[in-house]
């Protein structure tokens, strides 16, 4: 099985998809991006990939939230990773030096108290490891990349201060796509759907979540992404803690439907805590 990631090596994508997968053999698929990640999967270069979707200091990964409302996927497993975010500067590097910090928007999001505190500007790249082989690839010592301890052992880099994001219980939700859909499975115990309205009208989120208390689900996430196409419309994600296999599940789907709303099922799906 081919599985695609972010890379390059050292990032945090790479740690999740290592683990998540020990037990498999596997070839590895590193891409540039995370819309790379998405394409792959679509495209069949690689059979599954792995994005992060939601970080709980910064919220839903956007880019990631929109490729799934533009590609074909589906969501068949949800991984819950540890995130502890490095400062990583050159040997000999000493903190008060350091002007600039590099790394991906998300992880940036994550530490934006010590950016302020430390006043420094912040440059961004498409990987925490992306950043950090940057820093290691030219000669400045006023630079750092925002990383895993990881990714400081690949690229040889020092921790010049830990820990720095916000909050240290810090955790992103990974999820596996695929192309095909795994959703039936009875051990599933939750729900991705995209809900998107036909006609917008007062209340039409609340008429929508309304049949959610209706049926007594209870909802884990709920994300509302632009369509892109007119200000103020928009899909909505919602993700329940209930399995498609649960009636309860269907008959919600079976309303939505009749309101007039497109839904679209992301997956059903399991939960592991890395
Ligand atoms: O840049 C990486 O190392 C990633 O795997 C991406 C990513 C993200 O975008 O959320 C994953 C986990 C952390 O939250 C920081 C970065």
């Amino acid at each position: 099985m081919k599985v695609a990631y972010l890379g390059p090596q050292g990032s945090f994508s790479e740690e999740a998809a290592f683990r998540y997968f020990a037990d498999h053999e596997n070839e590895w698929h590193k891409c540039d991006s995370i819309v790379d990640v998405l394409e792959a999967v679509e495209e069949g270069i690689a059979d599954k990939g792995i994005v992060p979707i939601e970080n709980s200091i910064e919220g839903t990964i956007n880019i990631t939230a929109d490729g799934l409302l533009r590609h074909d996927l589906f969501v068949e497993a949800e991984i819950i990773f540890p995130v502890s975010l490095h400062l990583l500067a050159l040997e000999g590097a000493r903190l008060e030096e350091i002007q600039e910090v590099w790394s991906i928007v998300p992880a940036l999001a994550q530490c934006r108290d010590f950016i302020r505190e430390a006043r420094v500007k912040s440059k961004h790249y498409d990987s925490t490891s992306a950043a950090a082989q940057a820093v290691h690839n030219q000669e400045r010592k006023d630079v750092a990349a925002i990383a895993s301890r990881y990714a400081a052992e690949v690229f040889g880099l020092e921790i010049i201060k830990s820990g720095i994001q916000d909050n240290n219980n810090n955790h992103t939700r990974f999820v596996v796509i695929s192309k095909e859909n795994t959703e039936m499975n009875p051990k599933n115990s939750k729900t991705m759907l995209l809900i998107s309205p036909t006609s917008d009208y007062s209340g039409v989120l609340s008429s929508i979540l309304n049949v959610f208390t209706a049926l007594s689900i209870n909802l884990t996430w709920i994300e509302s992404r632009p369509t892109k196409k007119q200000l103020g419309t928009y899909h909505f994600f919602v993700e329940a803690q209930n399995g498609l296999h649960e009636e309860k599940m269907n008959k919600a789907i079976t309303i939505l439907e009749a309101f007039g709303h497109d839904i679209r099922v992301l997956g059903s799906y399991r939960t592991t805590k890395l």
